[in-house]
């Protein structure tokens, strides 16, 4: 029997920890893939050493040829640079853009099978290159955005009710950035609508601080981003399409006329199984929610102009 296997770009601090959380799920065999020498292959054995102890069986190798990356069910590309105080992720995207396509160019080569996870940011727009580069189906090229935001969101409001992380539902639409959407209507707390148990200024205030979750951790950080939250999100996509889980997760996924929008990445609630991006699913939103959303989008859009595709 063949075991899955995860193929990880960059071995800085997100790929390395998806590549502990993944190997801590036991989801596969991981190949952790980075242009620096050594740094790949020394954290994959780290890590694998740990296996005995932590008794999980995955095999991970460290590599910097593309060639060990061939028949990967999953990549996730993390590679690029990340964002320091006083930068925006928009900052990010003259490096990180030809990163990604050049990445995407490998992967498809070694994997013409595989399902692309990206992480690098502006992740909605790093998604649309790769998608455009891969020549992938849109299900089969999605980005991290709304797992990773929507926990944030859930971890306020879990903290502030000193309730279960668990417990706390919803979900997040729009672009990776801080015109996000975050759903006041659509969360609940253990099947109760949360504005039913917390009050509206608290709850704009616990938004706010999700739109700017991102670069909170960065002024903590100084050097860098989030990374555990990060990567345990978007392990947790590559785990719903390596089991089929069909959860309904909000993804920035490829839009084909889904709220109004079309040819753009956008955070969007989809299920997502052993066909990656299964449905987007659409839901009501009144004026002032749609005008949101739409500013978010078109933020994605102006930088996808500045892109050669
Ligand atoms: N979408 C999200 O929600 C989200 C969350 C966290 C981080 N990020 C983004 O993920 C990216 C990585 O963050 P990080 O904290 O791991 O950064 P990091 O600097 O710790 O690691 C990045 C790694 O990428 C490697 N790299 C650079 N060019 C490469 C290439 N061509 N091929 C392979 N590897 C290459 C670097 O050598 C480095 O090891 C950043 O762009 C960051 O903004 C996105
Ligand atoms: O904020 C960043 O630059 C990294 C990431 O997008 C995050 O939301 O933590």
């Amino acid at each position: 029997m063949r075991r899955n296997k995860i193929t990880i770009v960059g071995a800085g601090n997100v790929g390395a920890t998806c590549a502990h959380w993944a190997a801590a799920k036991e989801l596969g065999d991981i190949v952790l893939i980075d242009v620096v020498e050594g740094v790949p292959q020394g954290k994959a054995l780290d890590l694998m050493e740990a296996a005995p102890v932590e008794g999980y069986d995955s095999v991970i190798l460290g590599t910097n040829d593309y060639a060990d990356t061939a028949d990967s069910d999953v990549v996730i590309i993390t590679a690029g640079i990340a964002r320091k105080p006083g930068m925006s992720r928009d900052d990010l995207l003259s490096t990180n853009a030809g990163i990604v396509r050049s990445v995407t160019e490998q992967i498809v080569k070694y994997s013409p099978n595989a399902y692309i996870l990206v992480v690098s940011n502006p992740v909605d727009v790093s998604a649309y290159i790769a998608y455009k580069t891969s020549g992938f189906t849109p299900n089969r090229v999605f980005g991290l955005s709304g797992v990773l935001d929507s926990a944030r969101f859930r971890t306020f409001i879990a903290r502030e009710l000193d309730v279960s992380f668990e417990d706390v539902t919803t979900f997040v639409l729009g672009g990776h950035g801080d015109d996000m959407v975050p759903l006041v209507k659509y969360t609940y707390v253990g099947g109760i609508p949360v504005e039913k148990l917390i009050p509206a200024d608290r709850l704009a205030a616990m938004v706010e601080r999700t739109r700017k979750g991102g670069a909170e951790i960065v002024n903590y950080l100084k050097t860098g981003s989030a990374y555990y939250a990060p990567s345990a999100s978007v392990v947790q996509m590559a785990e719903c399409i390596l089991k089929d889980k069909k959860r309904i997760l909000p993804v920035s996924a490829y839009l084909l006329g889904e709220y109004g929008e079309s040819d753009v990445f956008a955070g969007v609630p989809a299920i997502i199984g052993g066909n990656g991006v299964e449905k987007i699913i659409e839901v009501d939103l009144n004026e002032e929610e749609a005008a949101a959303l739409k500013k978010s989008i078109n933020s994605v859009r102006n930088n996808i102009a500045k892109l050669n595709f």
